[in-house]
């Protein structure tokens, strides 16, 4: 009794500080594009093209499932020389990369599950004209079309010896304008640069990712990156107003637009918006900023049923409307893993389940008294059980990193399987505790944690260590079930090597055998990512 006393006093204690008062080769040609000096870096050499078939829709299922992350043969593309090494070393001096530490690290996505075997890296773009145009046979895996090598399906590194094309060295901001808050920039911009130079100007990026610091803008945008802030911005399908392209045949397509609206034919830019870097390199983006919020406020909340967590999550909408900008859940399980891993103190006194509400407005006081009257209607319809509201930076910085680190948690925690699951919000727990029925001791963590105002669920299950009995109990266990409430088995995070033979779960097979026509057309050797994104059945 004193514990709930102490609680409600707690939240009403933040509740108090939220008063309406308080603020709160031998060539020497250079190819450009129209606003960039294209300079990239990337790898190599097929031979043979490849066809897409239109092939039936087959649901994976028991023996003729692939594994996830499972890589067809090599396909029959060229091998890199040293005679090819050393003429790209002489016509870039510095650009072609073979130092084994770095392409150790290029080789291996963050989470160190895909490991590829690529022997060359390179920081400029003439390797893919020379790569495409010369040898008019090039392979590479771009991490112009990835995250920088933070994504989670595998998708931004090698297979196999796939040249790699990087764009960290494209990393300049080509134009702001500060009344329409469009900015244009290259693909190699890191997020968080980005955030802080538009910070100084009074605006915002429209996404925000835990892996901000390391990701770069044209990995974002080739992933779609959802993140933290799509419930208030919207997806980068809305926001990114214009691209420019490098194709597979070296032609760089210029739709670079910077426009609100533009209804000229089909938006050619969404086919590589989310296209992993199947379909084309980006080089450059626009993409729409909103203004920088005058007042933010966070809360932490906990819940005792995921039930009350949703009917919290349909409060706020209610009472907070306009100024909502994000609701994201963690499950008590996430809280025992950051506890034990990270050494990260609950704020709040234990819940089965963590919520933490943002708020963004142009006025401290209306947004204060706008959170205060939800914070009280929650606590007196007893939704939520105890609560602490941030208003200062610090603090603000620090409730986030309860659910923005979690997923740092889990790497401490053994290997993890990872699930991006797109869901009815109202069904999106239920695979969690489905799941944990479902492996009893099997395994060792089960944890549910994402975007609730997105209906995205983060599932995660971990083992001591890699566990191919245990990953044979999770799939297609969670495919099927997500299929079976129409759900997507990736909502944000792609498809990439693991899970791309999954796609029919999602997809019918209509669709997946257009796509494959699209990269026939657009890349009809192959070239381009190979291994990701479509399944092995549209070889
Ligand atoms: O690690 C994951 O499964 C999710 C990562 C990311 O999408 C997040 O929302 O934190
Ligand atoms: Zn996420």
């Amino acid at each position: 009794m004193a514990g709930i006393f102490q609680r409600s006093l707690r939240l009403r204690t933040a509740l108090r500080h939220l008063s309406p008062q308080s603020p709160q080769s031998p060539l020497s040609w250079t190819v450009t594009g129209r606003h960039t000096p294209l300079d990239l870096h990337c790898s190599f050499l097929p031979s043979t093209s490849r066809q897409f078939a239109v092939c039936s829709r087959k649901l994976h299922t028991g023996a003729d499932r692939p594994s996830p992350a499972a890589a067809p043969d090599r396909l029959p593309f060229s091998r890199i020389t040293q005679e090819d090494l050393a003429f790209f070393r002489k016509i870039l001096p510095g650009r072609a990369v073979t130092d084994p530490d770095l392409l150790e690290s290029s080789n291996v996505d963050w989470l160190k599950s895909v490991k590829g075997e690529s022997e060359f890296t390179s920081f400029h773009l003439k390797i893919y004209f020379l790569v495409v145009i010369i040898f008019n046979s090039s392979i590479l895996t771009s991490s112009a079309g990835s995250r920088g090598n933070t994504g989670l399906v595998g998708g931004s590194v090698p297979v196999y010896d796939e040249i790699i094309l990087s764009t960290a060295l494209m990393n300049n901001i080509l134009t702001f304008d500060s009344i329409s808050g469009i900015l244009t920039c290259q693909a190699g911009c890191v997020l968080e640069n980005l955030s802080l130079y538009l910070e100084d100007r009074e605006y915002i990026m429209p996404l925000d990712l835990g892996a901000k610091g390391s990701c770069h803008i044209g990995g974002n945008v080739a992933t779609n990156a959802g993140g933290l802030r799509l419930l208030r911005y919207g997806s980068l399908r809305g926001t990114v107003l214009g691209l420019e392209v490098v194709l597979a045949d070296g032609r760089v397509l210029d739709c670079l637009a910077t426009l609100r609206k533009d209804n000229t034919g089909y938006d050619l830019k969404q086919l590589f918006i989310g296209s992993e870097g199947t379909l084309g390199v980006i080089t450059s983006v626009s993409i729409l900023c909103p203004r920088k919020p005058k007042s933010v406020n966070v809360v932490f909340l906990g819940c005792e049923t995921f039930e009350q967590l949703l009917k919290t999550f349909q409060l706020s909408r209610g009472m907070l409307g306009e100024i909502l900008s994000a609701f994201e859940f963690l499950d008590s399980e996430c809280m025992r893993l950051l506890n034990t891993h990270l050494k990260l103190r609950n704020p709040i006194s234990d819940c089965p389940f963590y919520v933490v509400i943002e708020t963004s407005g142009s006025d401290s006081t209306h947004d204060g008294e706008k959170l205060h009257n939800f914070l009280e209607e929650a606590m007196t319809s007893s939704l939520v059980t105890d609560g602490t509201v941030a208003t200062e930076d610090s603090k603000i910085k620090a409730l986030w990193s309860m659910r923005e680190r979690v997923t740092e948690a889990l790497t401490h925690d053994g290997f993890t399987y990872k699930y991006d699951i797109s869901l009815p919000v109202e069904r999106i727990y239920q695979l969690v505790t489905d799941m944990r029925e479902h492996l009893g001791n099997r395994a060792k963590s089960v944890v549910g944690y994402g975007h609730v105002g997105d209906g995205n669920l983060h599932l995660n299950v971990t083992s001591p260590a890699k566990d191919p009995a245990l990953l044979a109990a999770i799939e297609p266990f969670v495919y099927e079930w997500t299929a079976s409430c129409n759900g997507s088995i990736s909502a944000e995070h792609g498809l990439g090597l693991k899970k791309r033979n999954y796609i029919y779960y999602s997809k019918p097979s209509q669709a997946v055998a257009l796509m494959g026509n699209i990269k026939a057309m657009l890349d009809p050797k192959g070239i381009l990512n190979p291994y990701k994104t479509l399944p092995d059945d549209l070889k």
